[in-house]
């Protein structure tokens, strides 16, 4: 059989639900899609590639996927740090973003995100942030798969007058974005402290009707639920509870506070909770319990949250620190063991997308978004087990190649579509800009 590609790695990590580790093995790529894996001695008796890639000291992986970022605010990376979350947001970033945050901004800090992402590994991310369509139209040039938020706030911002307004265009651009097989789309409702009923309930009929997620930061911290508690006598789970939002098409991002009895009432509706570790650090926002979630059978997924809250988008980073954290929450070294993290930031984010039968692992029949590792590095030696290097004890630096749909975007730490030095250019007339202005 004569086929696009076959990759020839040490192992691969297929993340499938044995979990199996392949030594020795390769990967056989056609129109996008796996097409085999098998022991590498068999495979060049099988198939006829037109291109080999040979990573005889790499681990071949299923491309990672960031479940929630503001990808476009890699332009406020570094500009407010050191702060809590209500002070960070309403006192530095939303003035800034007020400032700032039209479709150039968005379109130029997408990219600067997007080059950040595949240089660690990421192949798929959950945005959620103003003007998506320069988030898409940056997703489309890059080649990179995304899941493009249609924002609904209470107030008026440079993209929309309102929720009716938000509404409106988000369903236009989801349309739109029918014909791009890697974007997607999914109600992106900002928090419960900025959303109120009515919104609500009208995007919660559409998501239902057009069959997307919704995606929306809820129990950030302590302060959220308490004001909520004051001002609706309601904590914010509960008031999306009775307005029926929660079931397995909804993202719930960061959860640090969080009862028994929310934690079973998120498992018994299906509802995905999104872990956003630094993020949560930084802001001191809390801490999500992330190995009591996932033992009550919650799927647990990964996200990096903006750059400008983080600072990075390293989703190996991510993998490290919540396998970390969820043993100190637990005060159990045995929580959240190596694959589990993988997981998390892998087929539990796909699962969390929808996009668990295209992406997520490295099966037969799905989208080859894929990830090489060189683990033949002083860093990594002695290598027991490949798995614990890729979650305590690698770095982004070690990523080499990165393919979205069977395209190589990255290439020996190259990126392929973007262009590193007008990136960087760019990125540094945007800090002239917001950094001298008053
Ligand atoms: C409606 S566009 C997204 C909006 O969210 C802001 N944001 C970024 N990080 C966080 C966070 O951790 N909690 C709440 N809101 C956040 C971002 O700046 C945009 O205004
Ligand atoms: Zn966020």
């Amino acid at each position: 059989m004569e086929i696009e590609l076959l990759i020839i790695p040490e192992w691969i990590i297929t993340v499938n639900p044995e979990n199996q580790v392949l030594r020795h093995h390769a990967l056989a790529v056609n129109n996008s899609r796996i097409v085999g894996i098998l022991p590498a001695s068999e495979a060049e008796k099988h198939y006829r590639p037109r291109k080999i890639v040979a990573l005889p000291q790499h681990a071949l992986l299923p491309g990672l996927v960031n479940a929630h970022t503001h990808a476009a605010m890699a332009l406020l990376k570094g500009l407010a740090d050191d702060l809590p979350l209500m002070d960070w947001l309403q006192n530095h970033i939303w003035p800034a973003e007020a400032r700032w945050a039209d479709a150039e901004f968005v379109h130029d800090g997408t990219q600067l995100a997007i080059a950040e992402m595949l240089r660690s590994g990421t192949t798929c991310f959950n945005d959620m942030y103003f003007f998506p369509e320069a988030t898409a139209q940056a997703v489309d040039e890059a080649g990179i798969r995304a899941c493009i938020g249609l924002i609904v706030i209470d107030f008026p911002t440079a993209w929309g007058s309102g929720p009716e307004e938000y509404l409106q265009k988000g369903l236009a651009l989801h349309d739109q974005l029918l014909e791009k097989p890697l974007l997607t789309t999914a109600l992106a409702p900002h928090a419960p402290y900025t959303v109120s009923d009515e919104p609500l309930k009208q995007l919660l009929h559409l998501a239902c009707e057009m069959d997307i997620p919704v995606h929306m930061h809820v129990h950030e911290t302590a302060f959220e639920v308490q004001q909520a508690q004051e001002q609706n006598g309601a904590r914010p789970l509960e008031r999306l509870n009775q307005l029926g939002l929660l079931d397995k098409h909804f993202l719930a991002v960061h959860m640090t506070q969080l009862s028994e009895d929310e934690i079973a009432l998120l498992a018994q509706k299906g509802t995905h909770v999104i872990h956003c570790p630094e993020s949560n650090l930084k802001l001191a926002s809390g801490f999500c319990p992330a190995a009591q979630l996932l033992t009550a059978g919650v799927n647990v997924a990964l996200g990096t949250d903006g750059n400008a809250s983080n600072n990075d988008l390293d989703m190996l980073g991510e993998i490290r620190t919540a396998a970390l954290i969820a043993k100190a929450v637990a005060q159990d070294a045995s929580v959240v063991p190596a694959m589990q993290a993988l997981r998390m930031a892998t087929i539990n984010a796909a699962k969390a997308l929808g996009l668990e039968q295209e992406i997520g692992s490295l099966e037969v029949g799905k989208a080859a978004d894929m990830i090489a590792i060189n683990l033949g590095t002083l860093e990594s030696q002695p290598l027991y087990d490949p798995v614990s290097h890729l979650v305590y004890c690698t770095s982004r630096d070690q990523v080499t190649h990165v393919w979205v749909a069977g395209r190589m975007l990255l290439e020996n730490r190259s990126l392929t579509t973007l262009d590193e030095t007008a990136l960087i250019a760019k990125a540094r007339q945007w800090r002239k800009k917001i950094g001298e202005t008053p």
